[in-house]
């Protein structure tokens, strides 16, 4: 059967992959309560539409940190993309790319930054990636990784600051999966000193990292730093202070912290701290356009979706990520066209109204 939503996609990836990697894609932290509430938060949110406004048919596009995006939807950073599909992260950047939107490579990947980038140069004349960081306490690692992506033609980092440590994932300690299988490589970490080349375990998630390391890589880049994992209206602030360049309002599918609270009920009070100084884009829990559309009326530029893509890509290779892409994108126009909005700037504040109970 053909799936007709994300919801479907996920129905089908299940059946589709190994049950131990499943359990990695949609597992989170401990008793997985803030991975739930990201997407219950949406549920308690109504949308409360305008009439008669006679507006046009919505445009979609918005602009990022300079680039052009077709829709108010991106791809979060994922690792391990080949677990779900043998063409891997190349499916999804020819995807991303072919829908015209930016695909947030992770660090992790399973296939090489200069590999995503060229793949996504085959299907689009100017495609965007940015660059997910996890900062290594190795400098010159981190150095060198910077330098990669850059010349990748990467146009921004996204660095993940919600990971001093590893979340404890219990289905993964119950399947016993704490590495990639045989044949698969982290490919960006083949320099990383410490190990085996190219594995997972050699990357130190420290609590060590801080304001420091972002200055100095303000220092050592010129790409736009997106600060990603950052929920803490006063660490949105210190954010801003030190110049960084947007905000990905994550609380990363709750696979850290468990109990962070929703990243869509969060978004309010980093909206406020950041006093729009800088563009947020926020990511958890997004599975349908009312969702996206209630995100960008809570304070968003843009959303992202992380397990959403995976499921396409388990489902259907390329073309899963393409579907799960263009469904999203198809539900965004409609519920504006529903909401009497003809773009993502049309969506204001009072389009959104918290409900007591669920529908
Ligand atoms: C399987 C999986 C792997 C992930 N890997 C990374 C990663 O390597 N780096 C990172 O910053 N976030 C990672 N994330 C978090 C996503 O970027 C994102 O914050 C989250 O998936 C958004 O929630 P959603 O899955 O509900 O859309 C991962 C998430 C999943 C589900
Ligand atoms: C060291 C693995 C981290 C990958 C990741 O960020 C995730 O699975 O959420």
């Amino acid at each position: 059967m053909d799936p007709v939503n994300v919801r479907e996609f996920e129905a089908l990836a299940r059946e589709r992959l190994d049950p131990v990697h499943y359990d990695y894609f949609a597992g989170a932290a401990q008793d997985e309560i803030t991975v739930r509430a990201n997407e219950s938060a949406f549920v308690r949110l109504a949308l409360v539409p305008r009439v008669l406004r006679g507006a046009a048919a919505p445009a979609l596009d918005v602009t990022l940190l300079g680039a052009d995006a077709s829709m108010p939807i991106v791809l979060s950073p994922t690792a391990f993309h080949r677990l779900a599909h043998p063409d891997a992260e190349r499916a999804t950047a020819r995807a991303a790319a072919a829908a015209g939107t930016i695909m947030i490579a992770a660090m992790l990947s399973t296939v090489a930054i200069e590999d995503i980038a060229a793949e996504a140069g085959k299907v689009a004349a100017d495609p965007t990636l940015w660059f997910q960081l996890y900062v290594q306490p190795d400098l010159g690692f981190t150095e060198a990784i910077v330098r990669r992506a850059e010349a990748a033609g990467c146009r921004a980092l996204v660095v993940t600051v919600d990971s001093p440590a590893l979340g404890r994932h219990e289905r993964n300690d119950r399947n016993a999966f704490h590495d990639l299988p045989a044949g698969m490589r982290c490919e960006n970490l083949r320099e990383l000193r410490g190990g085996e080349p190219g594995s997972v375990r050699q990357v130190v998630l420290s609590p060590e990292i801080s304001w420091r390391h972002l200055d100095r890589l303000r220092e050592i880049t010129p790409l736009p730093i997106v600060l990603k994992g950052a929920l803490h209206p006063l660490d949105a602030r210190l954010a801003v202070e030190r110049g960084i360049d947007a905000l990905l309002v994550s609380n990363h599918g709750g696979r850290q912290l468990d109990t962070m609270p929703a990243t869509i009920d969060q978004l309010p009070f980093v909206a406020e701290a950041v006093e729009g100084r800088v563009p947020l884009l926020l990511d958890g829990g997004v599975r349908r356009g009312t969702d996206v559309v209630k995100a960008l009326a809570l304070g968003a530029r843009a959303v992202a979706v992380g397990r959403p893509v995976l499921w396409g890509l388990a489902a259907d290779g390329e073309a899963g990520v393409t579907r799960v892409l263009e469904m999203l994108r198809a539900e965004t126009a409609h519920t504006l066209t529903l909401c009497g909005c003809d773009g993502p700037s049309a969506v204001t504040r009072d389009l959104v109204r918290e409900v007591r109970c669920c529908h």
